[in-house]
Parts: structure tokens; C-alpha cells; sequence
């Protein structure tokens, strides 16, 4: 078998098809002072896969995040982007290279409204200037009218068409998770980084999420880096799991594998339940 193309079935029974590694991460080490965040990590991303990262509180998934879209820069290893190999990468490179990001405090600007948070996440895609913005000049208004349609086109596929105009403060905690999810989109995103995404919601609201997560993945073939902490959730829709735990990495697999890899029972899974 070719094992840069594997073919494998969803929960839904679609054939997904998973792609040739698109991101790798070779021995990742990465310190704050003497505090080891972590410690030679290696793994890889597929395209077109859902991959989760898990592991107990301060097992360094959020750096780990952190270091694939340029917020921090590890003193050792390599990041190999479609085949570029780089020491680090910045912020600015990473959302170039097609990486949006969602966080695990939701970092949204509460007064302003849904669509106007979506229109952020379009702020690479514009060409025109601030001049031309601030004049509402000729080219710089229709290329308005095109982002404002993409966010508008975003905010139906997230069901979300009732509180466009509602400032996002005002919303529950939930929904504005999903207008996070809706500005990261904004970006149309290769690889989509999703920090806790389910963290702090009810049940219902997890599983839209989880809904809207798979069909991101299927209907626009975005590949999809999560952190999540719901074992149910993880196991169900990711494609492969890697574990981390104290900065190192103890397991690396399908979700069956990782549930019956004895270290990540001990150190993870067994604590857990
Ligand atoms: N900016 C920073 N400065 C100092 N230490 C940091 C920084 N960021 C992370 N750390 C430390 O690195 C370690 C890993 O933290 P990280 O947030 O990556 O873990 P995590 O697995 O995401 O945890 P959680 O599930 O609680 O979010 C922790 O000991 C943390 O205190």
C-alpha cells in the first residue's frame, strides 16, 4: 500500500481521502527559562486528516500549537512545511502559508458584531490600502463586496445568520466559540489550528461543534490540527492521536491504538477515567 495516500472510510461512511504528509515536526525542543515545554517532539500532519493532540495539563499541547504558527520559537528541531524546511516559523509566514488559528480563551473583539469579527479573519486576503479603504474608492469597494460575501457565505455554514449583527460579547459562551471558528475560516485555511475547541460548552453545543469541525474537514478539504480534552470527542472524529505528557511525546496512533498503548493508560487515560 501506498502510504502516502490512504483511503479511509468516516463515521458518516464517506471515503475521505488522506493526503501526503504536508507538515512535520522533527524533534521539537522548546524551553521557557529551566521549564521544559517540550522535549524532542516528532510527528506529522497529513493532509486532509483530522489530528489531535491530548494529554494532561501541561503536557505542552498549546506550545506545541504555538510552535506550528509561529508564536514561539524552539531553541531545537525543524519545521517542514510542504516540504520547506524551517528552524521556526513567524506569525506573518504561517498565516501566508495558509495556517489560521482558534484559541483556547476565545480571543474575538467583544463589542463588535459576528460578521464584522468574520470580516477580520479577511484581513490578509485584502489588497486594497488604508487610503483606499478610507475613500471608498472605485476597486477597494468591490473587493469589500467579495470578502463581505465570503463572510457572509461562512456565517450560513455555521448556522449562525440569526446573530450576525450582535455583538459578540453578548453572546453565550458557546456561540461565540463558533464565531471564533468563523473568523479562523475567514482565512480559508489549508491547516486549521483549533485550541480546546469544545472547552466549557454544553453536550449540544459539543456536538455542533464536533459537526461543524467534520464538515470543514470534508466540504473544503481543510486539514485540522485540535487540542481537545474530551476523550469521547478526540476518539471519535480525529484520524490519528498524538500524546504528550510532561513534554514528551508517549504515544503516536489511531485512536486504537493510543487507547491501548499502556503509557498513555498510565499516565493519561487512566487518570482521566
Ligand atoms: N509563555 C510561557 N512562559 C513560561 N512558561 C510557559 C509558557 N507557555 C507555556 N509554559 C509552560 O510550558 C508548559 C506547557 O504548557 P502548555 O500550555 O503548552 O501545556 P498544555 O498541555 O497546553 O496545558 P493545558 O491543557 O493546561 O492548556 C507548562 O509548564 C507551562 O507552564
Amino acid at each position: 500500500m501506498n502510504m502516502n495516500e490512504l483511503n479511509e472510510p468516516t463515521a458518516s461512511g464517506s471515503t475521505r481521502k488522506i493526503g501526503p504528509v504536508i507538515l512535520d515536526l522533527n524533534n521539537i525542543s522548546l524551553s521557557f527559562g529551566g521549564v521544559k515545554a517540550l522535549t524532542d517532539i516528532s510527528f506529522n500532519v497529513r493532509q486532509h486528516e483530522i489530528r489531535a493532540i491530548i494529554g494532561p495539563n501541561g503536557a505542552g499541547k498549546s506550545s506545541m500549537l504555538n510552535v506550528i504558527n509561529g508564536v514561539y520559537r524552539p531553541q531545537q528541531g525543524e519545521i517542514v512545511l510542504r516540504g520547506e524546511h524551517r528552524k521556526n516559523m513567524d506569525c506573518y509566514s504561517a498565516a501566508k502559508a495558509g495556517i489560521a488559528r482558534t484559541f483556547q480563551n476565545i480571543a474575538l473583539f467583544k463589542g463588535m458584531t459576528v460578521l464584522d469579527n468574520i470580516m477580520t479573519g479577511r484581513n490578509l486576503k485584502m489588497k486594497s490600502n488604508f487610503l483606499m479603504q478610507a475613500l471608498y474608492w472605485g476597486p477597494a469597494r468591490r473587493e469589500e463586496m467579495a470578502h463581505r460575501e465570503k463572510a457572509e457565505e461562512i456565517i450560513d455554514f455555521l448556522e449562525i445568520q440569526a446573530i450576525r449583527k450582535t455583538p459578540v460579547g453578548r453572546l453565550p459562551y458557546g456561540l461565540q466559540k463558533r464565531v471564533e471558528l468563523g473568523r479562523a475560516l475567514a482565512a480559508e485555511p489549508d491547516i486549521l489550528l483549533l485550541d480546546e475547541p469544545m472547552a466549557g460548552m454544553n453536550v449540544e453545543e459539543k456536538q455542533d461543534m464536533c459537526r461543524f469541525i467534520l464538515d470543514v474537514n470534508d466540504q473544503f478539504g481543510t486539514t485540522i490540527v485540535l487540542i481537545e480534552h474530551d476523550m469521547g470527542v478526540v476518539m471519535d472524529i480525529s484520524d490519528r492521536v498524538v500524546v504528550l505528557d510532561y513534554g514528551k511525546k508517549i504515544g503516536d496512533g489511531t485512536p486504537d491504538e493510543v487507547r491501548s498503548n499502556q503509557n498513555v493508560i498510565n499516565a493519561y487515560l487512566g487518570v482521566a477515567h
